[in-house]
């Protein structure tokens, strides 16, 4: 594993078009072939400092890799003020080391850039760092090993998903950032307002013309889901996805909530049964996982993350109302009982994982009140609408789908007023068929995944109320 790691640091050329293809072994060891016993250079920055009488050994580490290169020089090539995180460039002949590993005799080694040198410098060659502190220091948090390690993770598990998505027939679409609907109709939407609003006022005619109206003709959001967009696509590409930051401006601080989150929302022509979105739903989840625990093995050591114990098993299903009954049996461990007709609390999805022995489980047929105005009605009962959300540990709901009402007159009533999509209607009228999609919020995924509590942890720059310095 070491060597695979090590040979990240090194560029190869991929060879002449008439060689015959190589696996991957043999192409890590061509790489290797080619840079062992010959002189190379490495750039990195110095995370461990190791001094012997004569020698300094030193592991530097590019962020491409979990792993050092280990550099071994003289300690008179060594510059003085060279310290933990600070940026060297080294030179020297690539080698066998007795330690087992491959390492770099350096003749040179250059500081590119000073650490510390006022002693300021907050992080250290410490392991384990409380992700409380790193939060407060933002822009340094990535340089250390376990936030470095998440941002490999995060990459894997965003190609994984691409990968799974195209095999699995879905065209990825660029839904829109702008958008003049408030999707889920929850109004935790943020308004966009040009910023030489100021300006532009005083330049208005009218006093009562709407800010919106300054700029776009509607009143403008950042989106908070691309489903309507994409809805518009599967009735002509039929399988479509999206994969882009989200925005909810929800007054929630919780270890659960971001105002701008990424999330992976897919829709597709021609499904009549919520089992068909659960099953594709289920299939992906498990692609991405299986990518992070195969691809991403040394990172999800590094941050002690473990092979779900799901993977191999199949994902449970309940209805709602069969939820309800068992949190109603087991009312007494819960601290606020579950109320029929309402929605889940956090602690009443732990729970249903939990009671389910930590599988994700998905819960289908959710009473039509608490559900945004695009779900299906089931057909066995008008009181529920036909949506599946998917339960999983640490993090409870992570995915929500549904199929979409497809009857004509039923959404034009459902619609909420001053809503303006004329144009959602439309596409009930040109040409209609059966869709149904879901959204999974990529952060809790990689939370529950990776056993992260808190969703700031999760993501390179988190957006909480009042928090957007960076
Ligand atoms: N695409 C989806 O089904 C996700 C859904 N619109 C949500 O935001 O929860």
């Amino acid at each position: 594993m070491f060597r695979r790691h090590f040979l990240r640091y090194f560029s190869t050329n991929s060879g002449s078009k008439n060689q015959k293809p190589l696996n991957v072994a043999d192409k890590l060891e061509k790489k290797f072939d080619k840079v062992s016993g010959k002189r190379t250079k490495i750039q990195g920055w110095v995370k461990v400092i190791r001094k012997m009488k004569d020698k300094v050994f030193l592991e530097v580490n590019n962020g491409m890799t979990f792993e050092h290169v280990q550099v071994v020089a003289k300690k008179t090539d060594i510059p003085k003020n060279l310290s933990y995180d600070c940026s060297v460039f080294a030179a020297g002949e690539v080698a066998y080391a007795p330690n087992g590993r491959y390492e770099i005799r350096a003749d040179e080694v250059r500081i590119l850039g000073s650490c510390e040198v006022d002693g300021s410098y907050p992080l250290s060659s410490k392991k384990d760092y409380i992700l409380d502190d790193l939060r407060q220091i933002l822009h340094l948090r990535p340089r250390t090993a376990q936030f470095s390690s998440l941002l490999r993770l995060r990459s894997i598990a965003s190609l994984a998903i691409s990968k799974h998505m195209n095999k699995r027939g879905f065209i990825n679409i660029h839904t829109p950032i702008l958008t003049s609907n408030d999707c889920e109709g929850a109004g935790e939407v943020f308004s966009v307002v040009p910023e030489s609003r100021k300006m532009l006022d005083g330049m208005k005619k009218s006093k009562d013309q709407s800010v919106e109206s300054i700029y776009f003709d509607t009143p403008t959001y950042l989106t908070v889901s691309g489903q309507l967009q994409l809805e518009t696509m599967a009735r002509t590409l039929s399988k479509v996805y999206t994969f882009g930051p989200t925005f909810r401006a929800e007054n929630s601080k919780s270890r659960m909530h971001l105002s701008e989150f990424y999330m992976i929302e897919a829709e597709e022509a021609f499904v009549t049964d919520i089992r068909m979105l659960t099953t594709e739903a289920e299939l992906l989840f498990k692609a991405i996982t299986r990518a992070l625990v195969e691809e991403g093995a040394p990172d999800m050591r590094a941050i002690k993350a473990e092979t779900p114990k799901w993977l191999d098993k199949d994902f449970r299903y309940m209805t709602y109302d069969d939820a309800i009954d068992i949190l109603d049996k087991h009312a007494d461990k819960l601290s606020i009982p579950a109320k029929r007709g309402q929605a889940l609390s956090k602690e009443h999805e732990l729970f249903l994982v939990d009671y389910n022995d930590g599988i994700p489980t998905f819960v289908i047929n959710w009473p039509k009140e608490i559900k945004p105005f695009y779900m299906k009605e089931c057909s066995h009962d008008s009181s529920k609408v036909a949506a599946m959300d998917l339960l999983a540990p640490v993090v409870g709901e992570v995915f929500g789908g549904s199929l979409r009402e497809d009857n004509y007159e039923l959404l034009k009533q459902k619609i909420p007023p001053k809503a303006n999509l004329e144009w959602y209607l439309d596409l009930r009228r040109y040409g209609n068929v059966p869709t149904g999609g879901f959204g999974m919020g990529y952060e809790r995924f990689l939370q529950t995944v990776l056993g992260i509590p808190n969703i700031r942890d999760v993501i390179p720059f988190p957006r909480w109320p009042h928090n957007c310095s960076l």
